[in-house]
C-alpha cells in the first residue's frame, strides 16, 4: 500500500496538467544566513503562495507559523537536513519521516554533496532516510550536488559530475532529484536522461535578471526536466507573486522567455 500513499501523495507535488512542479523553497536561513527578504517569513510565505507554485520546502519549525493556514492551496516538503554558512558541503539530519507524516507533509526532502570525503556518511543517510520515505509512502526529493571537496570548482558544473551526482540519488531510492542546471540544455538533456528519476533544478545564484532564470526554467522543462526548486531568486525579490505566476507561464503554458519577460513586466505594472 505504500506505493499507492506515494502515488496520491506525488499527484499533490505535480501539476495535474503537465505533471511539472513549480517549487519554492524556504529553508535557507539555517543554511546561508538570516537574509533580510526572509524577514518576516510569515509574510514571505503568503507572497510566495498567493503566486501558486506546486510546493513549499521549508524546516519543521515552520510549519505551524507559514504552512498551515495555506495547507489548502500548496503542498509541504518538510526539509529534513541542514548544511550551514560554516560548513556548507555536510547535509546533517535535523528530523525525519515520522516527524514529516505527524506534520502532515506532502514528502520529505534531503541535501546531500557528493564528491567529498564525507560522502560515504551523505549517502548513508540518504539511503537511509529514502527507505524511511518509502516506509511511509512519502515522495522522496533530494538537493544533490557535485561539489564535495575532491572535485576541482571548474569541474562542478560539467554535465558528467551533476549526472553522477543525479545518478546516485536516484538509485539510493530518491523520486525527484533537484540538481544544478549545466547551462545549456543539451548538456542537461544529458543530466535527465541519466537519471530514472524526475530531475528539478535549484536556481543558484546566476544574478539578479530574472530573464536569466525563465531561461533556465524553459530550458530545463526543454531538456525534458520536470521543473525547478527556487530558492533565493523568488524570496529574493520585492514580488515574489509575480516571480512565481510568472515562473508558471513558463512551465505550465509553455511561454517563451519574450513572453514570460513581457508578462512579468505587466504584473509588476498591476496591468494583469
Ligand atoms: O531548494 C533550494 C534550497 O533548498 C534552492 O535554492 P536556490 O534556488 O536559492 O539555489
Amino acid at each position: 500500500m505504500t506505493a499507492l500513499g506515494k502515488e496520491i501523495r506525488m499527484k499533490r507535488l505535480l501539476n495535474s496538467n503537465t505533471e511539472k512542479l513549480l517549487g519554492v523553497a524556504v529553508d535557507q536561513a539555517v543554511a546561508r544566513g538570516v537574509f533580510d527578504q526572509l524577514m518576516p517569513i510569515e509574510r514571505k510565505v503568503k507572497e510566495i503562495v498567493e503566486g501558486g507554485p506546486e510546493s513549499i520546502t521549508m524546516h519543521k519549525g515552520l510549519v505551524d507559523s507559514c504552512f498551515k493556514e495555506h495547507a489548502d492551496k500548496t503542498s509541504l516538503i518538510l526539509k529534513c537536513s541542514t548544511f550551514s554558512p560554516w560548513q556548507p558541503n555536510f547535509d546533517t539530519w535535523v528530523t525525519d519521516a515520522d516527524e514529516a507524516i505527524q506534520l502532515g507533509a506532502d514528502a520529505i526532502s534531503m541535501g546531500c554533496i557528493v564528491g567529498g570525503d564525507d560522502q560515504p556518511e551523505q549517502l548513508r543517510n540518504l539511503g537511509l532516510i529514502s527507505g524511511q520515505a518509502y516506509k511511509y509512502g512519502l515522495p522522496m526529493i533530494a538537493h544533490i550536488y557535485p561539489r564535495g571537496n575532491q572535485i576541482p570548482k571548474e569541474e562542478q558544473d560539467d554535465w558528467k559530475n551533476v549526472a553522477y551526482a543525479v545518478r546516485t540519488g536516484a538509485e539510493l531510492g530518491v523520486d525527484i532529484v533537484k540538481t544544478k542546471y549545466t547551462g545549456d540544455p543539451e548538456s542537461f538533456s544529458k543530466v535527465v536522461d541519466s537519471s530514472p528519476a524526475k530531475v528539478v533544478v535549484a536556481g543558484g545564484n546566476i544574478g539578479d535578471q530574472p530573464r536569466d532564470y525563465f531561461q533556465m526554467a524553459r530550458d530545463v522543462i526543454d531538456a525534458g526536466g520536470t521543473g525547478i526548486t527556487f530558492g533565493r531568486f523568488v524570496w529574493n525579490t520585492d514580488d515574489p507573486t509575480s516571480i512565481v505566476k510568472t515562473l508558471k507561464y513558463v512551465i505550465h503554458d509553455n511561454a517563451t522567455v519574450n513572453e514570460a519577460d513581457e508578462y512579468y513586466q505587466e504584473l509588476k505594472n498591476g496591468r494583469l
